[in-house]
């Protein structure tokens, strides 16, 4: 079966965009893992389905490259307006709503969320900070934006080796559903980041884990909305006052399109 799909990018976050809302395309773990392989697929970040909505102009669904489906991506909900022009997106973790502004696409997501139950973790503790540690990161705020992150902030963003503690915070028991991994630094210009993602591992840009990120420095009173959040593949300018949705600006690329024999 010849499917068409569209390769995109949000700062360097890559995706697979296939169109299930004519169709239909049952997805499973094993097919997302395939479609992601840099080798023997296509490859990306995060592959995304789109099907129709009951609840909005069309709903997205996304699974990571390690193929397990989740609830929100934030680079990907921008390059999806900009393909398909929604204004307002079904995901698993919320309504997401959408707009292009110029090169610009601008997105809102959830209403954040800070209760040990909605992130969500094992056992009820604080979450601003956590009271745990990984060798020299320590006190990391838990934030859900739709989908579930840990922010670590550290004096030297260089100085930590994400790639190697990523893996076992990802997967720690304390967080039954996995988690987003950011290490921030903040400094005059807003945040440098880093993400380790659940299910994808160190990626160029992660928007949900930019969101989550300013969220935790506006709440500790780092900083003051809006805050521009740098990762290596570039800037995202991140909106947002206690008890409103988050906001996020940013580019987002299409890459090609083409077909591929499922
Ligand atoms: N790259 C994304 C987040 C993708 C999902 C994440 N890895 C998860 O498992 O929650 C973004 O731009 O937000």
């Amino acid at each position: 079966m010849l499917r068409q799909f569209h390769k995109m990018h949000g700062l360097g976050n890559d995706f697979v965009i296939l169109d299930g809302r004519e169709s239909p395309l049952a997805m499973t773990e094993a097919l997302a893992r395939h479609l992601a392989d840099r080798r023997e697929g296509i490859g990306c970040d995060q592959l995304i389905l789109l099907e129709p909505s009951n609840t909005a102009e069309l709903r997205m669904r996304i699974f990571n490259a390690d193929g397990s489906e989740v609830e929100s991506c934030g680079n990907a909900s921008r390059c999806v307006v900009k393909l398909t022009g929604a204004g307002t997106i079904e995901t698993a973790g919320g309504v997401i709503h959408g707009d292009v502004t110029g090169a610009e696409v601008e997105v809102s997501l959830i209403e954040p969320r800070f209760s040990w139950n909605e992130i969500p973790l094992a056992y009820a503790m604080p979450t601003d900070p956590v009271p745990m540690g990984w060798e020299n990161l320590d006190r990391p705020y838990a934030v859900n934006v739709g989908n579930p992150h840990l922010v670590f902030f550290v004096e030297d963003l260089d100085d930590i080796d994400i790639e190697g503690l990523g893996p076992a915070i990802e997967t720690d028991p304390t967080f039954p559903e996995r988690i987003n991994v950011n290490v921030a630094e903040v400094g005059d210009d807003g945040i440098r980041l880093k993400t380790f993602e659940r299910g994808a591992g160190l990626t160029r840009a992660c928007g949900t884990g930019a969101c989550a990120t300013a969220v935790a420095a506006i709440r500790a009173r780092r900083l003051s909305s809006p805050v521009r959040v740098t990762m290596p593949g570039g800037t995202l300018v991140i909106a947002w006052e206690p008890g409103q949705p988050v906001t996020m600006r940013g580019d987002a690329t299409h890459v090609f399109e083409g077909t591929i024999d499922l």
